[in-house]
């Protein structure tokens, strides 16, 4: 059992973004530009993992929409399985090593050895599910 820790500051500042993960971008872009009232600012491309992205800010955070573009892709393998909806939680952190280092020593199970680039010019970090109270969790720092 992990133990409560008493923190000067707060290590993960702020809720970077949901990630949402969906089968049909163009549907589903629509739907949450008539739900936000807005219009993405972003579309990206991201070839390491094999999705396609499209961003909202909503205040301080943001929704991405996410939809693979291989059998490979991390959402193509999860809509297999499961239905659309929240695939990821993402936190911003102003030192993604040290919170990596931070994180493994709680015990918790990083999937990546390294930052790597993620969307929307970011270094990002996932924490398995299995780890993280069955929430895949992402670490995002500003490049
Ligand atoms: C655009 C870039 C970036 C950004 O900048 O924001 C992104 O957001 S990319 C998002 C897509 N990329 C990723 O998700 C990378 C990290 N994910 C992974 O490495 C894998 O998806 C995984 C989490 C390790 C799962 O892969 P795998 O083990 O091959 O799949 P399984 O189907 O066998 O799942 C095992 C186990 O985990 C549960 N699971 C899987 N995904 C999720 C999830 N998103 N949330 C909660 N739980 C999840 C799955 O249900 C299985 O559980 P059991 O059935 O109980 O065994
Ligand atoms: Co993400």
């Amino acid at each position: 059992m992990r133990l409560p820790r008493i923190f000067d500051q707060p290590m993960l500042t702020n809720l970077e973004h949901l990630g949402l993960a969906v089968k049909n971008l163009e549907a589903a872009t629509a739907l949450y530009t008539a739900l936000l009232g807005q219009e993405p600012y972003k579309r990206e491309h991201v070839p390491s993992e094999a999705v396609d992205t499209v961003f909202f800010q909503v205040g301080g955070s943001k929704i991405e929409l996410l939809a693979g573009t291989s059998p490979e892709s991390a959402i193509t393998r999860y809509l297999e399985k499961k239905p659309e909806g929240i695939h990821h939680v993402a936190f911003e952190v102003d030192d993604i090593r040290a919170e990596m280092a931070r994180l493994r020593a709680e015990g918790f199970v990083l999937l990546n050895e390294e930052p790597k680039p993620g969307a929307d010019n970011k270094l990002v970090c996932f924490v398995h599910p299995k780890s993280a109270g069955g929430v895949l969790v992402e670490l995002c720092q500003s490049m």
